[in-house]
């Protein structure tokens, strides 16, 4: 099941309910902005291979929980709204959830398309009694031409986790990263704003309220290993994730948090 958007300057985007995941952005002019791999697996409770997958309440596995949280695996529930161009999508606690994280929640992801921009929002509130804290990120999946040609920009000197060698304290020494090989790393109260430069054009993407930002580049071998992308789907993705990870949020009861990315295609 998916919900469809369209702003009246002729942009639109597609939300699967599974996960309140966009799988789809095409702004006004341009053609489609996300990567969604054609071997991803769409059904209900799978783990969707590209367009925007919502992390939350743990990024990767650093935590006890499944890898990402439960999140992205959840069927949300859409609100409803006679606005064409914005929709907010609901998760509660539910038995599942409470399994395995004793938590009373409300998660709410909002999608805004206009013209050549992209805002999807997360937001949480504490429902229970108790204090809980968590991790999350918006795991964006832009869609490139070449990620040989591929740079992104606003990086240089930021402090960063690479994943690949499990190192900590890294520094970001280039101004225009290449993403050459497997990368993943986490920059750590990285700049609101990165810039992806295409062959043809780039995409800004900002952040709001998100201290952290994630990228990751299968590369060949694992593109190839992984059973839901194709082998050389690594060439056409950059996952550009805005997140907060190195402190997790903490909410007390009856507290809210929420945080944006927003993508702007520009010449
Ligand atoms: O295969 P998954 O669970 O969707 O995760 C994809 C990647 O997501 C990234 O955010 C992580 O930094 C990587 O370590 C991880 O491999």
């Amino acid at each position: 099941m998916k919900h469809t958007l369209y702003s009246a300057d002729g942009a639109k985007a597609e939300i699967a309910l599974n996960g309140a995941h966009v799988t789809s952005w095409i702004p006004q002019e341009f053609g489609e902005q996300l990567f969604l791999s054609q071997q991803s697996d769409l059904k209900a409770g799978a783990s969707i291979r590209g367009g925007v997958p919502v992390i939350f309440p743990q990024f990767a596995a650093l935590g006890n929980l499944p890898k990402h949280g439960f999140a992205r695996n959840q069927l949300w529930h859409l609100r409803q709204s006679d606005q064409p161009d914005r929709a907010v999508f609901e998760l509660r606690d539910n038995d599942m959830t409470r399994a395995i994280w004793p938590h009373a929640f409300l998660a709410e992801i909002t999608v805004v398309i206009s013209g050549l921009a992209l805002e999807v929002e997360l937001a949480v509130t504490n429902t229970g009694t108790t204090p809980f804290d968590f991790t999350a990120a918006l795991h964006t999946y832009l869609r490139v031409d070449d990620i040989a040609a591929t740079r992104l920009l606003g990086l240089q000197g930021t402090t960063y986790r690479d994943s690949v060698t499990g190192t900590n304290g890294c520094v970001e020494k280039d101004d225009e990263c290449a993403i050459v090989g497997q990368v993943d790393r986490i920059y750590f109260n990285a700049s609101n704003k990165l810039t992806v430069k295409r062959n043809h054009h780039s995409v800004l993407v900002q952040s709001i309220g998100f201290p952290d930002a994630v990228v990751w580049n299968p590369g060949p071998e694992l593109s190839a290993a992984m059973a839901d992308m194709e082998p050389q789907g690594y060439q056409r993705m950059l996952c550009v994730e805005a997140a907060n990870i190195g402190n997790p949020v903490v909410l007390q009861s009856g507290q809210r948090w929420s945080a944006a990315q927003r993508l702007l295609v520009s010449k």
